[in-house]
C-alpha cells in the first residue's frame, strides 16, 4: 500500500490540480492533500478558508476511485521545521508530490522521496489567473471542476474576492 502527499494552497482547486491528482492516482493507493497556508483567507492571494478549500477538493474528487484525505497545514515562521510540522498533521505517507522549488528542497533535505509532475496547460491553469478572472468578471468557470463553481457560488466567493480587491465585476 502506497500513500502519497500532495501539498498546495488550492486557491481555488483548479483543473491543473485535478490533472495532477489523476496522474498521482496511477502511482498510489491513497492520497493526502495538504491544504497549505491553512491559516490564511480573505486576501487576494488566499481568498478561501481551509474549510472552503476542503469542500472544493472533496466534492471535485467524489467520483474518483482514490481514497483521499484533505488535511489543513498552517504556515510556520521557520522553514527548517516545516516538514516535521507537515508530518505531525498528516497521516503517514511514502512519497510527496510538488512542483514548488522550496517544498522540493525541504522534503529532499528531510530524505523524503519527492516527485514532480509536468505542468498541465499552465498558460491558464494557474491559481492567480483564475483569481484575476474572478475579480474582473472573466471566464474562470472553465478552468475549474464543476464542483468548485458550485462551492464558490454557495460561499459568495466572487463577491468576496471582488470586495477584497476593491473591484467590481466590471472593474480593472
Ligand atoms: N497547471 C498545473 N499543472 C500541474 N501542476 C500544477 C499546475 N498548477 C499548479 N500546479 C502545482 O500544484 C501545486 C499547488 O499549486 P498552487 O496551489 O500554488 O497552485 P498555483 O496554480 O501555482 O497557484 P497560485 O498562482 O495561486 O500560486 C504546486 O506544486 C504547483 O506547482
Ligand atoms: N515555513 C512554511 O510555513 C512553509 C514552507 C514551505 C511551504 N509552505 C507552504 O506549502 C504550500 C505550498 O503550496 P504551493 O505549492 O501551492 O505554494 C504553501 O501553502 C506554502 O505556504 C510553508
Amino acid at each position: 500500500m502506497t500513500r502519497g502527499f500532495y501539498i498546495g494552497r488550492f486557491q481555488p482547486f483548479h483543473n491543473g490540480h485535478l490533472s495532477m491528482v489523476e496522474q498521482i492516482a496511477d502511482d498510489v493507493d491513497e492520497l493526502v492533500l495538504g491544504i497549505g497556508s491553512a491559516d490564511d483567507s480573505h486576501t487576494i492571494r488566499n481568498p478561501f478558508t481551509a474549510g472552503e478549500r476542503i469542500m472544493m477538493i472533496t466534492k471535485s474528487l467524489v467520483d474518483h476511485d482514490l481514497v483521499t484525505y484533505a488535511v489543513p497545514i498552517e504556515d510556520l515562521e521557520r522553514n527548517s521545521v516545516w516538514v516535521s510540522h507537515v508530518q505531525s498533521m498528516s497521516p503517514d505517507f511514502d512519497v510527496a508530490y510538488s512542483n514548488n522549488p522550496l517544498v522540493i528542497q525541504l522534503f529532499r533535505e528531510a530524505d523524503i522521496e519527492i516527485r514532480q509532475s509536468p505542468m498541465f496547460n499552465r498558460e491558464v491553469l494557474e491559481g492567480s489567473e483564475v483569481r484575476q478572472r474572478m475579480i474582473h468578471g472573466g471566464d474562470w468557470e472553465t478552468l475549474v471542476p464543476e464542483a468548485v463553481v458550485d462551492v464558490v457560488g454557495e460561499i459568495g466567493g466572487i463577491e468576496r474576492i471582488q470586495m477584497i480587491s476593491g473591484s467590481d465585476s466590471n472593474g480593472d
